[in-house]
């Protein structure tokens, strides 16, 4: 696929890689793509229309949603609700499965996503974005149910993500590797500008949130301590380090240059497996990695295979670059 190809010819020409393709798969990427241009219009306007700030109500993870949380959130489900090819969808922002309402038909797919990812920098202008996943509903028909949404990674047909930066970009793969589009506000349309994206399998880059380093377990101490060594140190390299805190722009940096992301498990909350939740972060962004030659890992297992069992689990996520992420499973092991 040559550059300047627009997404919708992208799009027709995937469906060619989808077994006993009826053009459902189609219009519902053409459908998210829809959702994805109005919420990068009301992010980039922002304060003029009045979308900053708290919306005064927590979501199921008790986090204080943003107005934008809340209203990204229903532009994703009027854009998707009504046109036939989903059976359920399922978000950070609704404690529950949203079935399809019975005014509209039923379809055999479900779509799992966050409507917008980096909430906390929204207010101070710093790049956020949205990430999704595409599921196919067992039992095709019936009314699904938060059991259907249960599916390992590695059953995902596609996932995506839109980073609202400088410019908004719209990263997809559907298992036949990953293509980045830019959105051309003159025309409307999103155009193939990064074709076959492909990350480093080595890097001297890291991000994580250093403030929670006293809650780390062992190995990733281990593995911060050796990279802030430097040259110096058994790595032998001098390593630099990023942190947005924006999950979307973490990955799509590491998809241009390479690089490793982590959030892994800390002590700070106990109860909890990580911070980043498996269905509509760690999933769509591990498809998307190793689909681009990177790994993606709790430490302990590879995250597509995780056994997923609640709506908002939350797994420890280490991506990026393999062989470095290939270095922090084997201090896992060590
Ligand atoms: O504030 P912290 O601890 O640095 O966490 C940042 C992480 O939290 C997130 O903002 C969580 O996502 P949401 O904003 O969608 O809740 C990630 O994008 C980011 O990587
Ligand atoms: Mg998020
Ligand atoms: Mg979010």
């Amino acid at each position: 696929m040559h550059n300047g190809t627009t997404i919708t010819q992208f799009i027709i020409e995937e469906q060619r890689h989808i077994q006993g393709a009826t053009g459902d798969f189609t219009s519902l990427l053409n459908d998210i793509v829809t959702a994805i241009k109005v919420i990068s219009n009301a992010v980039n306007k922002g304060a003029l229309i009045g979308v900053m700030g708290s919306a005064g109500s927590e979501n199921v993870q008790g986090e204080t949603q943003k107005e934008l949380d809340v209203i990204t959130n229903e532009i994703f489900i009027k854009s998707n609700e009504w046109a036939g090819h989903l059976a359920a969808m399922a978000s950070e922002e609704m404690d529950d499965i949203y079935p399809i309402p019975a005014q509209y038909p039923r379809g055999k797919y479900l779509l799992v996503f966050d409507p917008l990812d980096g909430s906390s920098n929204v207010d101070v202008n710093i790049s956020v974005g949205t990430i999704f996943s595409i599921l196919r509903c067992p039992g095709e028909g019936d009314a699904p149910s938060a059991q259907a949404f249960m599916q390992p990674g590695t059953k995902q047909v596609c996932a995506g993500y839109a980073l609202y930066g400088s410019s908004t970009m719209l990263v997809l793969t559907s298992g036949h590797g990953v293509n980045g589009f830019t959105l051309d506000r003159d025309i409307g349309e999103f155009v193939l500008t990064h074709p076959n994206m492909t990350i480093p399998e080595d890097t001297k880059e890291f991000a994580i949130n250093a403030s929670n380093q006293r809650f780390w377990e062992k190995p990733v101490q281990r593995y911060v301590e050796e990279a802030l060594a430097g040259k110096t140190g058994p790595r032998g390299k001098d390593f630099n380090m990023r942190w947005v805190a924006s999950m979307v722009a973490e990955v799509h940096r590491i998809l241009m240059r390479g690089g490793i992301f982590m959030y892994p498990k800390d002590t700070k909350d106990p109860t909890r497996a990580g911070k980043l939740r498996l269905l509509y972060e760690a999933n769509p962004m591990s498809f998307i990695v190793e689909q681009a030659g990177g790994a993606s890992s709790t430490g302990r297992e590879r995250i597509l295979e995780v056994q997923p069992d609640g709506l908002h689990q939350r797994v420890p996520v280490i991506l990026g670059s393999k062989n470095e992420v290939e270095t922090v499973i084997s201090y896992h092991q060590a």
